[in-house]
């Protein structure tokens, strides 16, 4: 099904925001600390739109995907364990250094505070990831609550986080928007009773954002904070 263009949102509450792909470009981090655990493993690098299109289902994920150009399955699961403490300490290394805030995600967030919505930021990456790169980028304090993919027992697009959130705000699933920039984020809203806007200028695993089930597209957190009221 295809997305509309746009829709108004009213009686909304909550909002949950995706971190990679639709605050943060974090593509360039994944980039140099992928390449660096590939290197370590004597590996040849891999060009950045690859390692993106293998983005936003959790470390545990990417990890499998890059190690898969090169090795079959039981191959992949013996350099598992080696490529996952190389990639996490390479990336906790450069965490953020070569990633920046996408246009609009600061004033969006603003003016959602101001509209009285709640905020909520919930990523597959994981947590130990995740804060630090909020902290740096001076984007925590917009956020009552931080779920990472290691936060809890599930993972987008199970419906669990956002479920979670709705709980811990006391909202109804309908009261809360999921703004995000792939499949996972519709799947899990759409599954939890949630809306969702995705944006365009993300990562979604390498396929058109259009074809994703969701409430709208828009061009940006401040463009989707016009749409949403309380
Ligand atoms: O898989 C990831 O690390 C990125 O996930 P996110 O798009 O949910 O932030
Ligand atoms: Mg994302």
């Amino acid at each position: 099904m295809n997305a509309p263009e746009r829709i108004a949102l009213r009686g909304i509450r909550a909002a949950i925001i995706d971190l990679d792909g639709t605050m943060l470009h974090t593509a360039p981090d994944f980039h140099v600390a992928v390449n660096r655990m590939r290197a370590e493993l004597d590996l040849a690098p891999l060009a950045i739109e690859t390692i993106t299109n293998f983005v936003g289902k959790g470390t545990e994920n990417l990890m499998r995907r890059v190690l898969a150009v090169d090795f079959d399955a039981d191959g992949v699961e013996r350099h598992f364990p080696q490529a996952l403490e190389s990639y996490q300490r390479h990336y906790l290394a450069i965490n953020g250094d070569y990633s920046s805030v996408y246009p609009g995600v600061r004033e969006g967030l603003g003016e959602l505070q101001a509209k009285g919505v709640r905020l909520a930021c919930v990523t597959n990456k994981p947590i130990a990831f995740a804060l630090p790169l909020l902290e740096k980028t001076g984007l925590r304090p917009y956020f009552e609550l931080v779920y990472g993919g290691d936060s809890l027992p599930k993972k987008k697009p199970d419906p669990y986080p956002f479920l979670k959130v709705c709980e811990d705000f006391g909202v109804q699933p309908q009261e809360a928007v999921a703004i995000g920039d792939s499949s996972n984020d519709a799947q899990a809203a759409r599954a939890a009773g949630c809306r969702v806007l995705n944006v365009p200028y993300g990562y979604n695993h390498g396929k058109p954002i259009h074809d994703v089930d969701s409430d709208g597209i828009v061009s940006s957190l401040l463009d989707a904070a016009h749409l949403i009221s309380a």
